[in-house]
C-alpha cells in the first residue's frame, strides 16, 4: 500500500517536459518534492534526467531522433519511470502550468474535455507555450482517464488588474471583445509574494516590485500581494525584451513591416517570438549565461539592453503604485546572475537604491546595502509548488463532503494549504 500522497506538477513547454513530483507531509500537510527533472529536446534528440531532493542525478536517458518525436510515448515513459522509482508514493493528481487563461479562467480549474476546447482558443495568443502546455493533458485524459488533473494559470494572479492596468487605449468595443492585458507568470508573482511575506512578515501588505527575468521575463507590481501592474499584457510578448521575444515595441514598426516588406502574421510571429530579444540583439545566442561570458561587444549590447529595459520598468512599476518599499529579482536569471542585479540596481541609484557586492555576487535572500534606501531580495521561484499547492487544494474541495478519500480513490486529502 502507498505510504504518501502525491502531486504530479507538468510544465509543458515546446520542447522540453518539465516534471517535478510533490510528496504531502502528513502531520505539517506541507508539501516537499521528491524528485524533479526534464525530458529536453522533444522533437529531435529527447533526453531525460531526474533529479532527487538534494539535486543529485538519478536517472539519465536519451532517445533516438524517431523516439523523440512521440510525445505520448515519452510522457508515458515517464509515468512508468516514476511508478518504479517512487513505489511507496500514490499520484493522486496532476497539476499543470497553462500560460493563458483568457478571460473564462481566473482561478485553477479541473480540466474537462470543456475547459480543454476553451484553452485551445487560446493558442494563438500564446503561441509558444499554450499547444504543448494542451498536450500532456490530452495524453493524460487518454490513457488515465481516473487521474484528476487540474489546470493552473500564468494569468490568474493578475486578474484583478485595476481597469486603468488591463486596458489599452483602444475602441472600447475590442476590450469587451477580450483585447485587453491579462499578465503573466502568475504562478510564480503568488509563489514569491507569499514567501516575501512570510519571511518579513512586516512586508505582507508592502508595494513590492517583482523581477521575474527567466527565458522568459517580466516584472510586476505587487501591493499587499495583490496584482496592481505588470509588464506582460495581451500576450508574453509585451514589456523587457526576453531571450527571443522582443518585448515591446511601437506598433507602427508591424505596420511598417507589414507594408513595407510584406510580412504577413506568421512572418512576423516567427521574427517578435523567436527572432528577437537577446537573440536578436546579439545575433548570437538568447541565453543570459553565454552572452555574459562572451567577450563579444555584440554580447554585452544584448545585456546592456536588457538592463536598461528592465530598470525602466522598475520605476514604471514603483509608479504605478505610488511608491515602492521592496524589489524581489527571481527567475533563472533574476536568481543567479550577480551582474544583472547589479547593473538594473546601478541604474536605480537616482532613487536611493544601492547593493552590497559581497551579498549580491552570494545570491544571498537580501543584498541590499545598509545605507540603501529600500531592501533588495533575491528569492528563488517555485512554481511546480505553487501548482501543487493549488492542485491539492482544489481536489480536497472537490471531496464529497470534504472527506478524505480513500485508498480507491485518486484523490487527495489535501485540506487548503495556502501558503508556501
Ligand atoms: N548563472 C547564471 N548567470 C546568468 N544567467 C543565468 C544563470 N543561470 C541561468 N541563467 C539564465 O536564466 C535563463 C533561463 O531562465 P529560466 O527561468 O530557467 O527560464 P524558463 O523557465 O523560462 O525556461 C537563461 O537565459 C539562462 O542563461
Ligand atoms: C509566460 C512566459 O513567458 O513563460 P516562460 O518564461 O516560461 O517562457
Ligand atoms: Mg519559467
Amino acid at each position: 500500500m502507498s505510504r504518501y500522497q502525491s502531486c504530479l506538477v507538468l510544465n509543458a513547454g515546446s520542447s522540453s517536459l518539465k516534471f517535478s513530483v510533490l510528496r504531502r507531509d502528513e502531520a505539517t500537510e506541507d508539501l516537499h518534492p521528491v524528485l524533479n527533472g526534464q525530458i529536453a529536446g522533444i522533437g529531435t534528440d529527447a533526453r531525460f534526467e531526474a533529479r532527487d531532493a538534494n539535486r543529485r542525478v538519478v536517472a539519465q536517458r536519451r532517445w533516438n531522433a524517431e523516439d523523440s518525436q512521440r510525445r505520448g510515448a515519452l510522457l508515458e515513459y515517464l509515468l512508468a519511470w516514476l511508478g518504479q522509482a517512487l513505489p511507496e508514493d500514490r499520484i493522486v493528481a496532476a497539476g499543470h502550468r497553462v500560460v493563458h487563461g483568457g478571460r473564462g479562467y481566473s482561478r485553477p480549474v479541473r480540466v474537462t474535455p470543456e475547459v480543454l476546447s476553451a484553452l485551445e482558443a487560446l493558442v494563438p495568443l500564446a503561441p509558444l507555450h499554450q499547444p504543448h502546455n494542451l498536450a500532456p493533458m490530452r495524453a493524460l485524459a487518454a490513457s488515465h482517464p481516473d487521474l484528476p488533473q487540474v489546470a493552473c494559470f500564468d494569468t490568474a494572479f493578475h486578474a484583478e488588474l485595476p481597469w486603468v492596468a488591463s486596458t489599452y487605449a483602444l475602441p472600447q468595443e475590442l476590450s469587451y471583445e477580450g483585447v485587453q492585458r491579462y499578465g503573466f507568470h502568475g504562478l510564480s508573482y503568488e509563489y514569491v509574494s507569499q514567501r516575501l511575506a512570510a519571511l518579513r512578515p512586516e512586508l505582507a501588505n508592502a508595494r513590492v516590485v517583482v523581477c521575474h527575468l527567466g527565458n522568459g521575463s517580466s516584472l510586476a507590481a505587487v501591493h499587499a500581494g495583490r496584482g496592481v501592474d505588470t509588464t506582460m499584457g495581451f500576450t508574453a510578448l509585451d514589456g523587457v525584451p526576453m531571450g527571443t521575444r522582443s518585448g515591446s515595441l511601437d506598433p507602427g514598426v508591424l505596420l511598417y513591416l507589414m507594408r513595407e516588406k510584406g510580412m504577413g502574421a506568421d512572418a512576423l510571429e516567427d521574427l517578435l517570438y523567436r527572432r528577437s530579444g537577446l537573440l536578436g540583439v546579439s545575433g548570437l545566442s538568447s541565453d543570459m549565461r553565454a552572452l555574459q561570458e562572451s567577450t563579444d561587444p555584440a554580447a554585452r549590447r544584448a545585456v546592456e539592453l536588457f538592463c536598461f529595459r528592465v530598470a525602466k520598468e522598475v520605476a514604471a512599476m514603483a509608479g504605478s503604485m505610488g511608491g515602492i518599499d521592496a524589489l524581489v529579482f527571481t527567475a533563472g536569471i533574476g536568481e543567479n546572475s550577480p551582474g544583472v542585479r547589479a547593473e538594473v540596481c546601478s541604474r536605480l541609484g537616482w532613487m536611493g537604491l544601492a547593493i552590497d557586492d559581497y551579498a549580491n555576487g552570494r545570491s544571498a535572500l537580501e543584498i541590499s546595502a545598509d545605507d540603501s534606501i529600500l531592501p533588495v531580495f533575491v528569492l528563488p521561484t517555485n512554481e511546480e509548488k505553487m501548482i501543487a499547492l493549488h492542485t491539492l487544494a482544489m481536489l480536497a474541495a472537490s471531496a464529497p463532503n470534504g472527506r478524505e478519500a480513500d485508498e480507491g480513490q485518486p484523490c487527495s486529502t489535501a485540506r487548503t494549504p495556502a501558503t508556501c
